[in-house]
């Protein structure tokens, strides 16, 4: 199924949540939908679904208006961050209660029911639990039954709404990889909400990257982190050493020292964005910017390490291989190796 949605607006008084998104979600696609706190990514989750409807635009489902249809006739799963599963019902039934309200008329009879449910909980792995309580799960094992309830009316969209949000770390990482794998074997279409950038990235076949409402880009999670489109995207995705600088006549100057980088077409005042590991450390004179190590942090292959720019004293973070040690008070120089210029936004 695929999903278009276009020139959506949704507002709430004068304030406007979603201004003009426009967004094509091919069949069988995992899409995620990252952005911060209050960037409109559940609103427009909502909108998909049918619990809420735009102030104008379209939302088409394989070419058919879906607006014109309610939450209950689209078809689609659901699976939110506390999704509550009916404390009373068993895993079992929990699963099989969407197949128990369904018309008379595309009913399916109870032996049907017992294996489709068995099918389910083959496919999130928790066959075993059938007759517990969701009280005696896990919070990783409740998403995964309610990951199994939403599918179990065989929706033609699944979305997913932070659906990990409240599991610690470690049950998070493994509920992605699982996630993962389970939309190979499915391949419905599905959307999944988060604020998490490395969930995204590591998960999603497609990212959208919101902000204030708006798309900021939309790309593979290889294009978001190498080529973000805008200075919003470079800093919310992945680390990143930001510089304001000033560019006339083609020189880049950070203060009043010339960088001798390429301006890129950029004019003005505008921004550095350098990842933090694409900084070289070369001996002091023979980069772009010279500094000295202030602190120096080691874990696994890499060592962090402050410095401080000569001249006013900024403080940069950066992570160098361990191969070239730094130490407290070492005269070094910093050479951009990959970095992006932007314009500075108001
Ligand atoms: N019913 C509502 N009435 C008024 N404002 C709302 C309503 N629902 C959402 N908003 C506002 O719209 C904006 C977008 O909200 P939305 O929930 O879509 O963001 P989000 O990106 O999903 O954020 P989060 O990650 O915090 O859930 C927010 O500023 C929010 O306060």
């Amino acid at each position: 199924m695929t999903i278009e949605v276009r020139n959506i607006v949704k507002q709430y008084g004068a304030f406007k949540a979603l201004d003009n998104v426009d967004l094509r979600v091919a069949d069988g696609e995992l899409l995620a939908l990252l952005g911060p706190s209050g960037s409109g990514k559940t609103s427009l989750l909502r909108i998909i679904a049918g619990l809420d409807w735009p102030d104008s635009g379209e939302v088409s489902f394989d070419g058919e208006n879906a607006l014109v249809r309610g939450a209950g006739e689209r078809h689609v799963g659901f699976v939110f961050q506390h999704y509550a599963l009916f404390r009373h019902m068993s895993v079992f039934e929990n699963v099989a209660f969407g197949l128990r309200v369904q018309p008379r008329a595309v009913r399916k009879s109870e032996a049907q029911i017992r294996a489709r449910v068995k099918e389910l909980l083959d496919l999130v792995q928790l066959d075993w639990l059938a007759n517990r309580y969701p009280s005696q799960l896990s919070g990783g094992q409740r998403q995964r039954i309610a990951l199994a309830r939403a599918l179990a009316i065989e929706p033609r969209i699944l979305l997913l709404d932070e659906p990990f949000g409240a599991l610690d770390a470690k049950v998070r990482k493994e509920l992605r990889q699982w996630l993962r794998t389970l939309h190979e074997e499915i391949h419905v279409t599905s959307i999944f909400v988060t604020h998490d950038q490395e969930e995204a990235l590591e998960v999603a076949n497609r990212v959208v990257v919101m902000d204030k409402g708006k798309i900021e880009q939309i790309g593979t999670p290889g294009d978001v982190y190498d080529n973000p489109a805008t200075a919003f995207v470079h800093s919310f995705i992945g680390e990143s050493i930001v510089l304001p600088v000033d560019i006339s006549d083609g020189q880049v100057k950070l203060g009043h020292r010339p960088l001798n980088i390429d301006a890129g077409g950029a004019i003005g005042p505008s921004k550095l964005f350098v990842r933090r590991h694409d900084m070289q450390i070369g001996p002091v004179g023979e980069g772009a910017l010279d500094g000295t190590v202030r602190r120096v942090r080691t874990f696994g292959p890499i060592q962090r390490a402050d410095i401080a720019l000569s001249g006013d004293d900024t403080l940069v973070e950066i992570d160098a291989p361990r191969d070239r040690p730094l130490t407290t008070g070492d005269a070094i120089s910093l050479q951009p190796r990959r970095y992006r210029i932007f314009a500075a936004q108001e």
